[in-house]
């Protein structure tokens, strides 16, 4: 055994019936098999090595002849190998799959001595004590109606084993109603006891979550939630996402995939992905917080219809969908946005956001560094200021989107060049148009094709928008939909006889929630929460080939 520098173990181990050369070394653990036991030349089978950083060692465990392995097969293994068990140790480690997805995979080294594999356990023990930024305690929330309704059992047959094993203790509650997790982050949880919140549902269930916290944060910090202009307090807590639901667009859109057992390993790893969240007030009232998708018109009318389809499960929104394209509304009103200045990136780049992006690291550390400047795009509150634009107009939907919304719908999302963490929202504005022209559109968020390169479509990266509706200018449009409807009505199409358009009023999809104003004054707050993710990760090179390691 040697330590040099920043070597901390060089020992031969076994691997099967391999003689390896294994070392931890301060981030690294490597096993190589040693040249001699090997094949002289193998064209396939080379003696490469195989490492895993140690940030990605899910945990270590001795292995016992008593381990509960009733069919012979431990004995088998002891003979093969001449060994005796009781010098051998396993650790489990993330392994990369297609597709963004991550496995829990093992491999069990064999000591000569037992000294030794205390030697190696206790190293490897202690190196992963030091990860500071691994959760220890963590309350979890399920939503037992997510999705097809298996949020529970997603969570106690392939969540809690994991967890169980890397040794983070949970607080489990099932949701009895909406809302219940909201209202228990409010109130009741005792946060101080926990390194992060785990929702298991959809995107509804991870807005409950925020939304309890976000809340909680602003009160015992003395921030007013209805003060559209005040900058709100970031929490301490992390959120991991068990994705249940039927779009889980934001577990997709942070991770890569919709799987649970890769987002309860990012949790493990202690993974952490800043997210921007927007601020929806109505006259100086707060409405809700949103990080994924605020839609006026088409994608409020599909949930609104989806929601009085629940029965059917995820189906429902493509029968929605199909339903409101089929109807064709078009919505008339007036938005005005502040575009984001000194920032990089634009919606129409090329570059995605990915793990580690630049953009949002450079947009963070901008807005960090130089609050008074944002305040100033903040305060830049008038109507009249030469910041502001205004665009009053026609339009099928009207679309807010803080980061992509990738989802398996549409695996590029409403605005695939939007970032997680850039303190910005890509308001996207899709004019009146042919049913035709509306299908090109929507047909394209499925394929390589531009969204956006449409005559009747634009989007702007922006800080800040509202929208009014026409004929709702100035009191609740809540009450104006439901004292003038039908004159309305028959007042615009009087105007448009022959549009082939049924004019009409929408409402607000806040990240699968129907909103109850439809005036609205959004703004994005940077980084103000954060998730146990690090954003989508860029494919290996050789990702797809088979793992040439296996000794
Ligand atoms: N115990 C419960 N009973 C009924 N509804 C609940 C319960 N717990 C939470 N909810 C509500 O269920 C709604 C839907 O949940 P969720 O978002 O998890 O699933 P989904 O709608 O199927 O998925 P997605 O939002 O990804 O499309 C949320 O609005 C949430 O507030
Ligand atoms: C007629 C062909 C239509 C193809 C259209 C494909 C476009 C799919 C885009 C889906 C974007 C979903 C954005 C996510 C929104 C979520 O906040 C929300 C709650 O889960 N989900 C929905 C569907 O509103
Ligand atoms: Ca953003």
């Amino acid at each position: 055994m040697e330590r040099p520098g920043r070597l901390l173990l060089l020992s031969e181990l076994r691997v099967g019936n391999a003689a390896c050369d294994v070392s931890l070394c301060r981030s690294l653990l490597t096993w190589k098999r040693r040249s001699s036991s090997g094949p002289v030349y193998h064209p396939f089978r080379p003696s490469v090595s195989h490492s895993v950083s140690v940030s990605e060692i899910i945990s270590v465990r001795e292995e016992e002849e008593s381990r509960g392995r009733d069919d012979g097969s431990w004995k088998k293994i002891k003979e093969r190998e001449g060994k005796d068990c009781r010098l051998a140790f396993t650790v489990l480690y993330v392994e990369r799959r297609q597709q963004h997805r991550w496995r829990c995979a093992e491999v069990t080294f064999t000591c000569p001595e037992g000294a030794l594999r205390q030697h190696w356990v206790g190293s490897i023990r202690e190196q992963l004590a030091a990860i500071a930024s691994r959760p220890k305690h963590l309350l979890v929330y399920i939503n037992p109606c997510s999705g097809k309704r298996k949020g529970k059992r997603i969570y106690e047959e392939k969540v809690a084993p994991l967890f169980a094993q890397a040794g983070v203790a949970t607080q489990v509650i099932v949701t009895e109603r909406a809302n219940y997790a909201r209202d228990h982050l409010r109130t009741e949880a005792e946060l101080k006891k926990f390194d992060g919140v785990v929702c298991v549902g959809g995107d509804g269930m991870f807005s409950e979550i925020i939304h309890g916290l976000i809340w909680r944060t602003q009160m015992d910090g003395g921030v007013d939630p209805d003060s559209p202009d005040e900058a709100l307090l970031p929490g301490s807590l992390r959120i991991g996402i068990i994705p249940a639901g039927s779009t889980d667009c934001i577990c997709f859109a942070t991770v890569g995939a919709n799987d649970p057992v890769t987002s309860a390993l990012h949790v493990i790893v202690g993974d952490s992905q800043p997210m921007d969240v927007c601020s929806v007030h109505h006259n100086s009232t707060f409405l809700r917080y949103s990080v994924s998708l605020l839609g006026y018109g088409f994608y409020g009318d599909v949930l609104t219809d989806s929601e009085r389809k629940r029965w059917l499960g995820p189906a429902r929104y493509d029968l929605s969908g199909v339903k409101m394209f089929l109807t064709h509304h078009y919505y008339e009103g007036t938005v005005s946005y502040l575009p984001a200045r000194g920032i990089k990136g634009t919606p129409r780049d090329a570059a995605r956001c990915r793990s580690g992006c630049v953009v949002c690291q450079h947009n963070g550390e901008q807005l960090s560094e130089k609050p008074e400047r944002y305040e100033v795009d903040e305060a830049s509150d008038s109507e009249n200021d030469s910041e502001w634009r205004t665009i009053r107009g026609k339009f099928l939907a009207i679309n807010a989107a803080s980061m992509s919304c990738a989802c398996p719908r549409s695996p590029k999302g409403l605005s695939p060049a939007a970032h997680l963490a850039d303190g910005t929202t890509d308001l996207i504005l899709v004019r009146k148009c042919s049913r035709f022209d509306f299908l090109r559109h929507l047909l394209r968020h499925t394929s390589k094709d531009d969204q956006f390169d449409l005559t009747f479509v634009e989007v702007h990266r922006v800080r800040r928008f509202r929208f009014t509706p026409r004929y709702c200018q100035s009191n609740s449009d809540l009450d104006m939909r439901e004292n003038g409807k039908h004159q309305l009505f028959s007042q615009i199409c009087r105007d448009h006889p022959a549009c082939g358009c049924a004019p009409a009023y929408s409402s607000w999809n806040c990240d699968g929630e129907i909103l109850t104003h439809t005036a609205i004054d959004v703004r994005v707050h940077c980084q103000l929460i954060k998730l146990f993710a690090r954003g989508i990760e860029e494919p290996m090179v050789f990702e797809d080939l088979p793992n040439p390691c296996a000794i």
